[in-house]
C-alpha cells in the first residue's frame, strides 16, 4: 500500500450502522468532509438481517396465525393454501430493500459524504485503510456493530444463523434452534406459524433467562401451546449432520445424553463484537474481555479523536440504543455536552405474540437492590380490551421505589406490550410518582386503561437479604 495515494477528511466513520448513518449526515450538516466506509450492506444489521426483515416476517406469521384461529372469534375458518415462503420472502425482501435503497439514495445526494464499500481497519490512530484506498482524520467514529456468536461443537455441520434463515425460499420440515432468547424465540414461532416443526434448546433452566422467571415460565407457556418444544438445561452441544441431509444436536455429554434431530438447525446463541475486524491494537484502543471497545460515558475510546458507537461498544444491544449513541455523540460534539450513557434507561420489545415490553429493572434486581420496592401484578385475561380481541395470554407488571414513589420497572406481556410500556418508560424518564400516572384517566377501551388500577394495587414486597 506505499504507493495509494492518501486522502484525507474531517471524519471517518467504519460501519454503516444505526448510529454510523445519522451521525454521518450530522458531520455533513456541520460542513464537514466524511467517508462512510461499510463492508456489507449499507443500512447494517437493523434493516437488512435484522429488526426489519424479522419483524416483516413476525406480521406474515401472526397473519396465518390469525387465518387458522379464525373460528376463535366467530369466523368460519379459511381453506388455507400451503404457505410459500418465497412470497413472505419477496414482501420482506421490498421493505428491506425500501429502507436499504432510501438510505444509499440519501447517502449519494450528500455531496459531503464520500461511501466506501470495503472491510475499513485501522492503520495507526489517524489513518484508516479501505480496499486500496488509505484515508487519514483528526476524527474516527467506530460503529461495526456484532455477528452471531457461533458456540464450539458446530464446526462439523450445516447450520443457519439469522442471515442465512432469512434467505430460505422453502420452510424447513423441522427447525431445531440453539439459544431460546429474543432471536431464537422470535424464529421459533415465525417458523411455527408458517408451518414448521420446531424445537427450541437452551442450556440455561429457562428461557430468556435476562427475565424473571415468572415471565420467562410464561413465555414458555405461550410458545408450547403452539407446538413448540422446549429443550431446557441443554448442555455440552454437538451438532452432526445426518446421512439423509437432516442434522443432529447431541446434549449433556457428561449426565444423561439426549438428542435432537431436524432438517435444519439455527444457531442463536448471541453475538459478538465486529471489533476484531478494525485492526484495534494498531491504533493502541482498549479491548474488553468480551472483544467490546472500551468506552467512556460520552462514547470517547482511550485513544483521543476516536470514538465508538452502537453495539461494539458493549453498552447496549438494541437499534434505539445505537441510535442514542448517536445523539450523545451529537450533543457532545456540537450541542450542550449534557447527554450521556449513563442517562439511558434499558428498555426493550421482545416481538413473540404476544410481546413483551420491558422497562428498568426486573422484580428479582428490584428486590436485591436494597430498595423499599412496592409491587403489583394483573392478568391480561382480567382485561377487558384484551378478552374483546380475544388475546388474554400473558401479564402486566411495575415496581414502585416506595420512598421516591417513582417507578423502578415494569413488564407489560401481552397484546399491544410493545406499544403500551411506552407509558411506563415515559414515566420513568420523567421521574413521575406513579400517583400521577395512577389518577390519570386512560381510553377506554385498552390495555392501558388498566394501568391506573394496576398502581392502585400496589403492595410492599420483601427485599432479599
Ligand atoms: C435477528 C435480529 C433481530 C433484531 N431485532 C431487533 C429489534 O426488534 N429491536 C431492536 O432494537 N434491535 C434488534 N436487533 C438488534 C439490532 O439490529 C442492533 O442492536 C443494531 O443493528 C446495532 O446497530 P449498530 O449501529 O451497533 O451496528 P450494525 O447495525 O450491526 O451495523 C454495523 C455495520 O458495520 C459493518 N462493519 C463491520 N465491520 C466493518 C469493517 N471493518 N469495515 C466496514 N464495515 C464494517 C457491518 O457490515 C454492519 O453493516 C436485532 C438483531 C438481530 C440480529
Ligand atoms: N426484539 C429485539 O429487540 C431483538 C430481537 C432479536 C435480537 N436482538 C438483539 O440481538 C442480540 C442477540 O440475540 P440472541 O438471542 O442471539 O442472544 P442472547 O445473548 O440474548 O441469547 C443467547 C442465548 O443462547 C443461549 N446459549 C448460548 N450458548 C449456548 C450453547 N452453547 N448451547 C445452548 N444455548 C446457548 C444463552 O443461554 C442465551 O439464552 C441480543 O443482544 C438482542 O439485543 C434484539
Amino acid at each position: 500500500m506505499k504507493d495509494a495515494k492518501k486522502q484525507s477528511f474531517d471524519a471517518i466513520i467504519i460501519g454503516s450502522g444505526q448510529a454510523g448513518n445519522p451521525l454521518a449526515f450530522a458531520l455533513a450538516g456541520q460542513n464537514l468532509k466524511v467517508a462512510l466506509i461499510e463492508k456489507g450492506r449499507f443500512g447494517g444489521t437493523c434493516v437488512n438481517t435484522g429488526c426489519t426483515p424479522t419483524k416483516a416476517y413476525v406480521a406474515s406469521a401472526r397473519r396465518a396465525w390469525e387465518l387458522k384461529n379464525a373460528s376463535d372469534l366467530g369466523i368460519p375458518n379459511p381453506k388455507l393454501e400451503k404457505i410459500d415462503l418465497r412470497k413472505v420472502k419477496e414482501r420482506k425482501d421490498k421493505i428491506v430493500a425500501g429502507s436499504h435503497d432510501g438510505l444509499v439514495d440519501s447517502l449519494r445526494k450528500e455531496k459531503l459524504i464520500t461511501t466506501f464499500q470495503a472491510k475499513g481497519f485501522f492503520l495507526d490512530q489517524t489513518t484508516v485503510q479501505a480496499g486500496s484506498a488509505i484515508l487519514t482524520v483528526p476524527k474516527i467514529f467506530i460503529n461495526v456493530g456484532t455477528r452471531p456468536r457461533i458456540p464450539e461443537g458446530f464446526e462439523n455441520v450445516n447450520f443457519l444463523t439469522n442471515e442465512s434463515l432469512l434467505e430460505l425460499e422453502e420452510i424447513p420440515y423441522h427447525l431445531l434452534i440453539v439459544g431460546g432468547s429474543y432471536i431464537g424465540l422470535e424464529f421459533a414461532q415465525i417458523f411455527r406459524r408458517l408451518g414448521s416443526k420446531v424445537t427450541i434448546i437452551e442450556m440455561s433452566d429457562r428461557l430468556i433467562s435476562k427475565e424473571d422467571p415468572s415471565i420467562s415460565e410464561r413465555i414458555r407457556e405461550i410458545l408450547e401451546s403452539e407446538g413448540i418444544k422446549v429443550l431446557c438445561n441443554s448442555h455440552c452441544l454437538e451438532g452432526k449432520n445426518n446421512p439423509d441431509g437432516g442434522v443432529r444436536v447431541l446434549m449433556n455429554c457428561g449426565g444423561e445424553q439426549k438428542q435432537a434431530s431436524g432438517s435444519h438447525l439455527l444457531l442463536a446463541t448471541g453475538r459478538q463484537s465486529n471489533m476484531d475486524l478494525v485492526n484495534p491494537e494498531s491504533a493502541g484502543l482498549a479491548i474488553d474481555k468480551k472483544g467490546f471497545v472500551e468506552v467512556n460515558d460520552h462514547l470517547e475510546t482511550n485513544v483521543k479523536g476516536i470514538y465508538a458507537l452502537g453495539d461494539c461498544n458493549g453498552k447496549g444491544a438494541f437499534t434505539h440504543t445505537s441510535y442514542h449513541d448517536f445523539e450523545i455523540l451529537q450533543n457532545q460534539l456540537f450541542g450542550d455536552k449534557s447527554k450521556k450513557v449513563s442517562d439511558r434507561i434499558l428498555n426493550y420489545a421482545l416481538y413473540t405474540d404476544p410481546p413483551l415490553g420491558r422497562v428498568g429493572m426486573t422484580l428479582s434486581q428490584a428486590k436485591n437492590s436494597g430498595k423499599e420496592i412496592l409491587y403489583a401484578e394483573m392478568e391480561m385475561s382480567q382485561i377487558n380490551r384484551a378478552r374483546e380481541k380475544g388475546e388474554t395470554k400473558g401479564k402486566m407488571e411495575v415496581i414502585v421505589d416506595s420512598k421516591t414513589e417513582q417507578i423502578l420497572g415494569a413488564a407489560v406481556l401481552g397484546v399491544g406490550g410493545d406499544e403500551i410500556i411506552g407509558l411506563f418508560i415515559t414515566a420513568i424518564y420523567g421521574k413521575l410518582s406513579y400517583k400521577t400516572l395512577m389518577n390519570s384517566v386512560q381510553t377506554h377501551p385498552t390495555v392501558s386503561e388498566l394501568i391506573p388500577t394496576l398502581l392502585q394495587q400496589l403492595k410492599p414486597i420483601k427485599a432479599n437479604s
